[in-house]
């Protein structure tokens, strides 16, 4: 029986990918053999020991302390793309509500609630509207920062509203280029993003050098009136130079779905709870691929999109496999095969990936391994963990 700690409102189609001769889950445990999550910021000390695995149902995992887990030879899965149609469609929302008067609009109409004839309410009405009056979209340039799963398809949407879209992204995949149309100008650097767009929106992961990437001197390069939107995380943006630039007039409009206190009653920003990815569809898909990708790691040690272990999957054979994880320097494997050998045993299949600093191994074994082996395993230099499972 696995144990599965939960820690925010997961999508019930996704846990009952773990059924309950197998699986028993909780928001409490004391010694959990995985965590599945979405939103909560994990610290260190919620990570017992026991713990073999973390699932982030979502994209983001600046929630979860990577460097320790990778530490302490735990796979952090993710569930990439799951959710990105949810952004997408918000973020078209979000460039409506950044080109017209629509929230504006709302709100003035509001305000008449002590009216009571509806032709002098419409005569009122056609005779301010012209407060109201925006620009339309097609035209216009949209600077997309990050073209992966969510700004590819924030571009194709863009291209199809006739908008001009130009993109940003130093470390692009080969899977993400070939989704991008060949419509979609690649921009060399932020700078002269930022300076041809009339819309920027953001869709990068944070990491150390990506926290404050949107700062005053990248500010100072927009096009008057541009608008800004970051559905991606709050880290990337700096508040303080986003409030300058909307007060002197770089920006005219600031969209988020990270809002802070200082951000509040400005008719210049529009905030959102962060709701970029709360739809059934992306909660249920993302939950659907997480628990997938746990249920196949802790029944069988495969890996599928993990964020920080290399992905590796090998179809069972033989009577038990070794799930091990150690520091991808030379040697360890020897050592682990040499003991096997010792042992007598004889191994029926393996793979061996590495991914910076650590490696994975997977060793189906033509008979069983007993406890003073594993024992041994465990010792081995270099060794992280090592997991045995019975077929
Ligand atoms: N608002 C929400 O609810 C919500 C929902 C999903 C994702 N997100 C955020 O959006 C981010 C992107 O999600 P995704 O699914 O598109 O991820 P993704 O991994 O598919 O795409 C991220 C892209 O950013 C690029 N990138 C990395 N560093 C960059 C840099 N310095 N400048 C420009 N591009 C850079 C990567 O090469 C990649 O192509 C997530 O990391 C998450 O933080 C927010
Ligand atoms: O779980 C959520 O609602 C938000 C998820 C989102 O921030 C992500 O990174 O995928």
């Amino acid at each position: 029986m696995h144990k599965v700690l939960t820690l925010n409102q997961i999508s019930p189609k996704g846990l009952s990918r773990l059924p309950i001769s197998d699986y028993e889950l909780a928001g409490e445990f004391s010694a959990p053999d995985a965590i599945l999550l979405r939103s909560h910021k994990l610290q260190i000390e919620e990570i017992a020991p026991s713990v073999k695995a973390i699932a982030r149902a979502g994209a983001g995992t600046n929630n979860i302390p990577l460097a320790l887990c990778t530490e302490r030879g735990i796979p952090v899965f993710n569930s990439p793309g799951a959710n990105a149609n949810a952004v997408k469609e918000l973020v078209i929302a979000g460039l409506a509500l950044g080109s017209r008067g629509i929230l504006e609009g709302i709100s003035y109409v509001n305000t008449l609630g002590h009216m009571t004839d509806a032709a002098e309410m419409a005569k009122l009405l056609e005779k301010e509207k012209k407060q109201f009056k925006g620009n339309e979209l097609a035209g216009r340039t949209l600077g997309v920062v990050g073209l992966g799963a969510i700004g590819s398809m924030i571009a194709n949407a863009a291209l199809s509203l006739g908008m001009e879209v130009i993109g940003y992204d130093p470390a692009l995949s080969v899977d993400a280029a070939w989704r991008l149309p060949s419509s979609v100008k690649k921009m060399d650097n932020l700078n002269s993003l930022f300076a041809r767009a009339d819309f920027i929106t953001l869709h990068l992961p944070v990491f150390e050098s990506t926290r404050g990437l949107v700062n005053t001197d990248l500010l100072a390069c927009c096009k008057p009136g541009c608008c800004l939107l970051n559905f991606a995380r709050e880290e990337i943006v700096d508040v303080s130079a986003v409030i300058r630039a909307l007060d002197n007039g770089s920006l005219r409009k600031f969209i988020t779905d990270f809002p802070v206190p200082a951000l509040i009653g400005r008719a210049d920003v529009v905030l959102m709870p962060h709701i970029g990815a709360s739809t059934d569809e992306a909660e249920e898909n993302c939950a659907i691929m997480v628990a997938d990708q746990l249920n196949d790691f802790l029944r069988s040690g495969n890996i599928k999109n993990s964020v920080n272990f290399p992905n590796l999957q090998l179809d069972p054979s033989g009577q038990c496999r070794l799930a091990i994880a150690n520091h991808n320097v030379p040697k360890i494997l020897g050592s682990v095969l040499g003991l096997l050998a010792d042992a007598d045993i004889n191994v029926v299949d393996m793979l061996n990936k590495s991914r910076d600093e650590i490696a994975y191994n997977l060793i189906d074994l033509g008979s069983v391994v007993d406890s003073d082996l594993l024992t041994k395993l465990r010792a081995l230099d270099g060794v992280i963990n090592v997991r045995l499972i019975q077929w």
